[in-house]
């Protein structure tokens, strides 16, 4: 019975994951494959796992459904894996849906009134929900109720509804704009670090196994020290030096395979991809090391300021590559250094 329903849920989880916004299909259906789909099969993240098991285990032991999680970090480091895992842990049903497909309260409303008891609702991109959908959502959370109105204008009625228990997990890659309110009705909230370069060797390996593909202990080690601290990106590029190895090698996943691939797609040896060397360059050369505020910066690359604050600069922080101040973002010496730069005197102070 669980196995059946795990299925189910990882049959619909891939089946979601695959009409995601914008994603590359192929892509999603390969991520999808690799997801691990139990608490022990989760690589790193030692707290958080240890923590989640508390919560589900004595959720468990009650018979309840568990406290509402929020779970926040960078893209890719799995927070909607972790979203499936509590949905096969507690053997319940998982419905996915997120901020943006959310445009009215109507639509959380109806989600919302369709849901099974103890069945887990992942709300990916939480940040992004409509202030009123927000609104209801707390009250749900809180007390287990919706209002569904009936009629329009002033003959307007709302009809209170009862809600089973259910469990919302939230993600979000900015937890700083979620409004207090919301926050405050998770009961279990854990914020997903990057991985070490061990953790994601270990991905690398339980992936490739997963794969069928025999990878070289020296080329897992280079591609974790190349993979942004991330295993999203670690599987991806494990996948990409399979195509190498297959087309232009014998086959296998060795060092030499797995550098010779890193170049082809222009991944440096910090893993830095195309996108975090040009805010870099941006940031160096065009604006002389800065501070320049975020939209400027996302301009002078081409890309949405979202996408450079939540995919590109959590990384360069955390590599001491990137500064951000309150007057905006600054290039620190490494940064310099990184792009074969000589370091300007008295970089990377407010003042550089
Ligand atoms: N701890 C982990 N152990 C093994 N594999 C992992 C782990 N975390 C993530 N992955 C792999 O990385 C991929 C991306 O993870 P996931 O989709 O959960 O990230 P995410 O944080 O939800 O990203 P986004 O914010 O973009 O939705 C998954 O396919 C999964 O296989």
């Amino acid at each position: 019975m669980a196995d059946d329903h795990e299925e189910l849920v990882t049959e619909r989880f891939a089946a979601e994951s695959l009409v995601r916004s914008g994603a590359d299909d192929l892509e999603r259906a390969a991520e999808a494959a690799l997801r691990p789909r139990r608490l022990d099969e989760f690589v790193g993240q030692r707290v958080v796992r240890d923590q989640l098991s508390l919560v589900l285990d004595a959720a468990r032991g009650r018979g309840k459904a568990p406290d509402h999680v929020l779970l926040s970090g960078p893209p890719g480091l799995g927070k909607t894996t972790l979203a499936m895992i509590i949905a096969a842990e507690m053997g319940a049903p998982l419905r996915v849906t997120s901020g943006p497909a959310i445009q009215h309260a109507g639509d959380l409303a109806a989600v919302l009134s369709s849901l099974e008891e103890g069945e887990v609702l992942f709300l990916d991109e939480i940040h992004r929900l409509a202030r009123p959908a927000e609104e209801l959502l707390y009250m749900a959370m809180e007390d287990f109720r919706v209002d569904v109105i009936v009629g329009k204008g002033a003959g307007a009625s709302a009809i209170p509804l009862t809600l089973p228990p259910f469990t919302v997990v939230g993600a979000t890659t900015r937890a700083g704009l979620l409004p207090a309110p919301l926050r405050d009705r998770f009961g279990f909230t854990a914020h997903l670090d990057f991985y070490s370069s061990d953790e994601l060797e270990r991905v690398l390996v339980r992936s490739a196994g997963l794969l069928g593909v025999p990878l070289d202990h020296t080329a897992a080690a280079e591609l974790a020290s190349r993979s942004r601290g991330t295993p999203r990106i670690a599987n991806r590029l494990l996948r990409r030096v399979r195509d190498w190895a297959e087309v232009r090698g014998d086959g296998t996943l060795s060092l030499v395979a797995a550098r010779a691939a890193l170049e082809v797609y222009e991944v440096d040896d910090l893993g830095l991809d195309r996108l975090d060397r040009a805010v870099l360059t941006a940031l160096c050369t065009r604006f002389g090391g800065g501070p320049v505020g975020l939209t400027t910066l996302a301009v002078a690359v081409g890309e949405e300021p979202e996408t450079v604050e939540t995919v590109a600069e959590p990384f360069l922080v955390r590599e001491g590559l990137v500064g951000r101040t309150p007057r905006g973002r600054i290039a620190l010496p490494a940064a310099w250094t990184h792009l074969g730069l000589e370091v300007p005197h008295g970089s990377g102070t407010l003042f550089g």
